[in-house]
């Protein structure tokens, strides 16, 4: 029901692992939805066990479950767009892949999670032809980093040129669009490149020199199903998620004894000084 004189924001569902931490997975998310006015939902396929210094364990719950939790707010609320980041494993893979064509849940962004920032595994080694073959062909855009590309393409990307051609691999694969995050490549810029099987866009920032940055790829994808979820078109997005990650990352603050998070909280207005 909506009250008078209230409007109802977007809405836009997470389907990702729990971070303990606090910096990445479905909290980095349901933040970064907050801080783009967008009403955040949750569909949790994991719980890590995780702080600045790495993950340490994770417990998959059910794929059944996963499968309730999208169809309960499906089918209720309505899913304005969503992204799925950790899934863990092939059965859970089907699962949300089962779930997502059923309800017709659109635009989809996947974030194809499969370690931690520190190298820490959150994807089952047996699970990444799932990803490839069931995941992928469903996503409106794909947001791989330099990792991700070479478990999905065996593409090595070594400097800029080389992004163009892991797109294109990519792009066989099944999605609509690719970004391919160049965060891990040398250079002033943070440049990422994004494809849609005919031309290619690339979206640049001024790299800052921290290693705090945990979060900055679930943060970049949330973002950007944020822009879906306002009905943006998929480059005008891309451009919305890539100007908010560039904040939350010269937003980052130290955390912890390890890796601290981007700061998800840039555009809030500043807590008020205690009179
Ligand atoms: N030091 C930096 N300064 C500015 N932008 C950055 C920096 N590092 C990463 N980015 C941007 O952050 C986004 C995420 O890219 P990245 O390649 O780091 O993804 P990721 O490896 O999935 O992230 P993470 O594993 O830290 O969650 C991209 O838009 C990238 O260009
Ligand atoms: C639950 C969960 N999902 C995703 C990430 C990836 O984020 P990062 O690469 O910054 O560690 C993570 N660490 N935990």
């Amino acid at each position: 029901m909506t009250l008078p004189g209230t409007v109802q924001p977007p809405t836009a569902l997470t389907i990702a692992g729990s971070d303990s931490g606090g910096g990445a997975g479905a909290q980095a998310d349901l933040k970064t939805f907050l801080s783009c006015h967008v009403h955040g939902m949750s569909a949790i396929t994991a719980v890590t066990v995780q702080n600045s210094l790495g993950v340490t364990g994770f417990y998959e719950l059910p794929p059944q479950a996963v499968a309730e939790q999208i169809e309960s707010v499906a089918t209720d609320i309505g899913v304005g767009a969503a992204k799925t980041g950790m899934l863990a494993s092939a059965a859970i893979m089907d699962a949300v892949a089962e779930a997502v064509r059923r309800l017709k849940v659109t635009p989809l962004v996947v974030d194809p999670v499969a370690a931690s920032q520190h190298g820490d595994p959150l994807l089952r080694p047996d699970a990444l032809s799932a990803l490839r073959k069931v995941i992928l062909p469903l996503a409106t855009l794909v947001t791989p980093n330099l990792g991700e590309v070479r478990l999905l393409t065996g593409l090595e990307v070594r400097e800029r040129a080389d992004m163009d051609e892991a797109a294109k691999a990519l792009h066989a694969l099944g999605p609509q669009w690719v970004l391919v995050k160049g965060g891990h490549l040398p250079g002033g810029d943070a440049v990422d490149v994004l494809y849609d099987g005919s031309t290619f866009a690339e979206f640049a920032a001024p790299r800052r020199t921290t290693e705090h940055t945990h979060g900055s790829g679930d943060t970049l994808a949330a973002a950007i199903t944020a822009g879906l979820a306002r009905g943006l078109d998929v480059p005008a997005a891309v451009e919305l998620g890539k100007a908010f990650i560039t904040g939350a990352v010269a937003g980052s603050f130290p955390l912890g004894a390890g890796l601290g998070p981007v700061g998800h909280f840039w555009r809030v207005k500043p807590w008020p000084a205690q009179a």
